[in-house]
């Protein structure tokens, strides 16, 4: 198994918590970690006396992710960070051009061994029939085009265990501080001529809430009939405090047998596919779904 990985390993932003009665805690943190935007957003609040934005209590990792640092978020005065970070203020200060977070990605070659790849081929081109289309939770018709098959317990627990297995790895490249599997989707897809999934993120309602990381597996008949069907991966940036997709993005290309992993609450996008036979064997397959973390 090969691994292509891109930026897995963003460089860490160094903060300096100032807590109430002088003391002083330094912890590294991801530039797109959802603590450091609590804190930024928790500053902001304080000198603006709005309503903290994180009310309540703080739990950083530290030590490795070994130790927890725990403290009240009025306790908190400010942050010395390194590399600086501006934050927005409210009289609307134009973005700096490095305000762009750079969103990571895995991308894992040669997934499945040859002889479940094969049989994975044969299955999907037996059930056929048993494939619907799809819809999203808006139920906007021209949001998504593709067909899904929701159950195939053949394939579904082989990937569920192997994305299990190889989680610990996945979530060190990817740079995030682990956290407790809990449960694993999967669903298989199939875009053919002209299907596509416009830009959505994958854990935006509260039923989708805990879904941490995305992936998704794919896979084709050889020779391969299509073309298109890139996935859009969207960095980020922070406007008014808010997490917003940036114009620029990563382009994962849908390699024959590689999963790729990515946060779910990324922005991203399905291109639209060229298969020119229309036939259902050409089409782009894919294996996908979500890891969730443990309610705690
Ligand atoms: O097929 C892909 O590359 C991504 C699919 C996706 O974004 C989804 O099903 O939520
Ligand atoms: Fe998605």
């Amino acid at each position: 198994m090969s691994t292509n990985s891109q930026q897995v390993e963003p460089t860490k932003v160094k903060v300096q918590l100032l807590l109430t009665g002088g003391h002083q805690y330094t912890v590294y943190l991801n530039p797109d970690d959802p603590v450091l935007h609590s804190l930024l957003t928790t500053v902001v609040a304080r000198a603006y006396k709005q309503e903290a934005a994180s009310q309540g209590l703080f739990q950083v990792p530290v030590n490795e992710g070994h130790s927890a640092l725990c403290f009240a978020s009025d306790h908190l005065v400010g942050l010395i960070t390194e590399p600086p970070l501006w934050i927005q203020q409210p009289e609307n200060v134009p973005p700096v051009a490095n305000d762009i977070l750079n969103s990571t990605y895995v991308q894992i070659d040669n997934f499945f061994s040859p002889s479940e790849h094969e049989r994975l081929i044969k299955y999907v081109l037996a059930n056929k029939s048993k494939f619907v289309s799809t819809s999203t939770s808006t139920n906007d018709k021209n949001y998504r085009r593709s067909m899904v098959l929701y159950s195939f317990p053949e394939f579904s627990e082989l990937i569920v265990n192997k994305v299990q297995q190889i989680m610990p790895d996945v979530m060190s490249k990817l740079g995030m501080t682990p956290f407790t599997v809990g449960q694993i989707e999967s669903q298989l897809t199939a875009h053919n001529d002209g299907n596509y999934y416009k830009i959505h993120n994958d854990n935006g309602s509260s039923d989708t809430a805990t879904r941490e990381l995305t992936y998704v597996y794919y896979f084709n008949k050889e020779a391969k009939r299509f073309s298109g069907g890139e996935l859009l991966i969207y960095d980020s940036k922070v406007e008014n405090n808010f997490y917003v997709k940036a114009e620029s993005f990563k382009t994962i290309e849908p390699r024959n047998n590689s999963i790729v992993f990515f946060f779910s609450r990324y922005m991203h996008e399905v291109l639209p596919v060229k298969c020119p036979s229309k036939a259902f064997p050409d089409s782009r397959f894919t294996i996908n779904g979500w890891v969730r973390r443990a309610a705690s």
